[in-house]
Order: structure tokens, then sequence, then C-alpha cells
């Protein structure tokens, strides 16, 4: 790692530059950034500045320091993201200020785990209905398999039946349109849309679905619908003309994170004998003899699955989030530094997750962990920051959890599958967002 530290203010942590200068930080932070921030910390210590592209990102590494990043008045959320959030959903700053923390309300008010488990039954429903369209057997790349079915399932579920792509080739459109905008998200959040032109377009296409999407919602009779939909409530919410842009974000929200969780989930289980059977005796003992075809999973079936849920929050420790963010609006002190207004503070619940004191054996796929957590009461373990926190935190854990137990029991008891491949690794490119796989990894699977 060739880096030269740079002048700095008085008291500020170190300050990185990377060592072509016209480059910058951004030449070794932008080929793969996670594991920079791990030899940076190695070398500078737990608190560092990297300029990258004239800006200064600042890292939160000490595991005492969370509490801090999360709760002190001196950092913003909203100060932090607003820029990215122009410049992917096209939300202008004064609309973003005004409606975002009422908006962001809303969905965590309709989907605390009580108004969750509402929406349990029906996802399953969904689940089942375009799990069958795979057929007896087949084979095929299984982060495509599942954003195949996921993609249309959760979408019925949070923006209403009409608002689902109806049909293979309507599928495969959004996915091919979602994938891209996913892939390109983080690129899009800090360039100008020129530079980008597939994605632009994308992002385009998406806003426009957004736009008929609430027409369609705003329509139907609302006894014609099972409740209201998440989609139905933003649109109250939201008093200008950016309605589809907040509808896009949410969209984002809700798929980006959970479905390559579901993929990591289920590729360490079948790469992993032992678990995959632990797995398959409690999804056998409490599924047994249920239609294979519509198979009904409630909420009290998954209570007494609890290995499968922690095979789950094992798969969201191992590959999450490469870094959330706050924006310095007050000089912070932090161990002995103050840091200035404006830097953009970064804390990475990926390398978080990978801080032995905390987690033993950090790299090892271990279900087991999770037993010491009170996952029935909502409790995570120590240490665990995927879904960050402060007054920012997830608002869409509860669902993503419930979501994810519910589809890879669900899977399991009504397919086998053979992997072909090797589990790929995480690609480490990206820092928003939970890690995607690197490669395509085959399965073959055929129905139960
Ligand atoms: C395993 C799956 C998921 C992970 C790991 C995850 C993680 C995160 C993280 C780290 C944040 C930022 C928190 C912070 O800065 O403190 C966030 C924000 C958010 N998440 Fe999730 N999330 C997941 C699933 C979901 C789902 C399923 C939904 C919706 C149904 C959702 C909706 C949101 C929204 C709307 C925000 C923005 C909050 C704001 O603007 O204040 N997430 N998520």
């Amino acid at each position: 790692l060739r880096l030269f530290l740079v002048k700095n203010p008085p008291n500020a942590p170190p300050c990185i530059k990377g060592w072509i200068p016209w480059f910058g930080a951004a030449f070794e932070f932008g080929q793969a950034p996670l594991h920079f921030i791990a030899q940076a910390r190695a070398r500078y210590g737990p608190v560092f500045t990297v300029l990258v592209a004239g800006k200064r990102l600042t890292f939160v590494t000490d595991h005492e320091d969370f509490q801090a990043f999360f709760m002190s008045k001196d950092v913003n959320f909203e100060q932090a993201v607003q820029e990215p959030v122009q410049n992917t959903a096209s939300i202008s700053k004064e609309s973003f200020f005004k409606f975002h923390a009422a908006s962001i309300a809303l969905i965590k008010g309709k989907l605390t785990p009580g108004n969750t488990a509402l929406l349990a039954n029906h996802l399953c429903e969904e689940f089942n209905n375009h799990l069958e369209n795979w057929g007896s057997k087949g084979s095929g790349c299984l982060n495509n398999l599942l954003r195949n079915v996921m993609y249309p399932a959760v979408m019925s579920n949070l923006l209403g039946k009409c608002n689902s792509p109806n049909g293979p080739a309507a599928i495969q459109e959004f996915v091919k349109r979602f994938s891209t905008y996913d892939d390109g998200f983080e690129y899009g959040s800090q360039l100008p849309a020129m530079f980008l032109k597939e994605w632009s377009s994308s992002k385009k296409w998406l806003l426009s679905l957004l736009e008929s999407m609430i027409i369609r919602a705003v329509d139907i009779p609302s006894n014609e619908s099972r409740s209201e939909t998440l989609l139905q409530y933003l649109v109250t919410i939201i008093a200008d003309k950016f309605q589809p842009n907040y509808g896009l974000l949410m969209l984002w929200a809700s798929l980006a994170n959970a479905i390559p969780i579901t993929f990591w989930a289920l590729a360490f289980i079948l790469s992993n004998p032992a678990i995959y059977k632990s797995a398959m005796v409690q999804i056998s003992s409490v599924l047994k003899d249920r239609d294979k075809k519509n198979t009904r999973v409630s909420l009290d079936d998954l209570q007494e699955i609890p290995y499968v849920k922690w095979c789950i929050m094992e798969a969201i420790r191992l590959r999450a989030p490469g870094a959330v963010t706050r924006r310095v609006v007050r000089p912070f002190k932090l161990q002995n530094y103050i840091i200035p207004s404006g830097d953009l503070l970064m804390l990475s619940p990926f390398w978080a997750h990978r801080e032995p004191r905390y987690f033993t054996d950090p790299e090892d796929f271990k279900p087991e962990r999770w037993e010491k957590a009170d996952l029935r009461k909502n409790g995570f373990l120590e240490g665990f920051v995927a879904f960050g926190g402060g007054k920012n935190q997830c608002p869409g854990r509860w669902y993503a959890i419930m979501e994810l137990h519910l589809f890879v029991a669900l899977i399991l008891y009504k397919f086998e599958f053979t992997l072909l491949d090797q589990v790929p690794e995480p690609s480490l490119l990206h820092l928003v967002g939970t890690q995607q796989p690197d490669r395509p990894c085959t399965v073959e699977y055929s129905h139960r």
C-alpha cells in the first residue's frame, strides 16, 4: 500500500492520499475499497481519513466508538445521503429535507414486527406461486433464479399485486433494469449521469414504472385490495412531484440488500453438509406433511425452525454492508482527535463483524453463535451492526428477517439442490449495501 499522509487540520486523524498524486487514494479505493479499509486501519490506527476525489472520508473502526457514531448530535444522516439521493433518485434537496423524515417514520411504523407478521401469509403465497414456475427440475445461476422469484413476490407484497411484474417477459425485463440500476447505484451516487449511460436509462425506465404504479395504486378502490400497501401510504406523505422518486428509493432499499443475502444464506447452507442437515432436520420435522406445491408456512412454524434464522443472521453478519455513513455537522471529538465539520464519517459493518473480540473465528459461517442472541425478543448479538443504528437504523429490518427466514425454509422444503460451482467470494468492489457474489454460481434443482 503506497500511500502518504497529507496536510490536515490540527488534532484531526491521519489523512491519507494515494501514491499517484493525480489519482489520489481513489485509485486503490476504487479498485477494492473494502480491502483498502483493512490495510489503512492496520497502518494508521482505528480512526483515519481518506481523501478521495476531493472528499474527506473519515473511518471509525473501533467498536468502542460506534455508540458515538450512531448517537452523537454532531453527526447527521440526512446531510450525508442527500447528494447521493439526488444523484440516484433525482429528488431535489428541498424535497428531501422536507419529506425524508416523515417518509422513514411511515415505513418504520408500517414494518414493525407486529405489522410485518400481517404480511407473512400473502408473501408465502407469492413465493409459492413464483417457485412453482420453476417446474419439476432445472438448473441455472442461483442469484438469477432467486431474483426472478423474490423481486416480483416482494413487490406484490409491498406495492400491491397490480404493481408486480406479471408473466415471465415482464419479470425478466424488470430484473434486467433493476440489476443494472443496482449494480451502478454506488457509482451513480457519486458521478454525473453523463458517465453512466446504461445506468441512467435504467433509472429513467424505473422512474416511469413507479409513476404508473402510483397511478394504479391510487386508482384501486380500497375495498378491492387486501389492505393499503406501503406504496399507497407513502404517496399520502409526499406532497410534491417526487412521489415516484421516493417510491424508487423504497423499492431499491427493499430489494437491494435482502436478496443477495438470501443467495449467501443458501450458498453457505448448501456447501456445508452438516449445516444443511441440521437445517433440514428442523424444516422436515415442522413442515413434514405439508402440500409441496402450495406450502403454507406460518410465523408459528418459523418459531420452531430457529436454526434457519441463525443461518440468515450469520449470512447477514458475514456479508454485511461495506459502510454506513454520517456527515459531521459540528467538530466531533473521538478518541484524541477532533474530526472537522464537513467530513463524511464512515463505519464498516463488514469489517466490524470480523473483529474476533466480538465474533470468534470471524470468517467462519457458524449459525450456532446466534443461539446466544435473544432473537425471539428481537435482540441481536453484541457488535452486530448490519442494520446501522440510532434513529436511522434500517426501518425494514424486521421485514427482511421474516422474509428471508420464510423464503429459505420454504425453498429448502420444496426443492432439492446441488451446487455445481464453488461458492463465489464477495466482490469487495462496493461500499454501499450488502456484498454481491464475484461470479455466477450454478445449481441444479428438483422439486421434492
Ligand atoms: C438484510 C437486509 C437488509 C440490510 C442488511 C439493510 C441494511 C440497511 C442499512 C445499513 C441502512 C442504513 C442504516 C444507517 O445508516 O444507520 C438501511 C437503511 C434503509 N433500509 Fe435497510 N437493510 C435491509 C433490508 C431492508 C428492507 C427489506 C427494507 C424495506 C422493506 C429496507 C428499507 C430501508 C430503508 C427505507 C432505509 C433508509 C432509512 C433512512 O433513510 O433513514 N431495508 N438498511
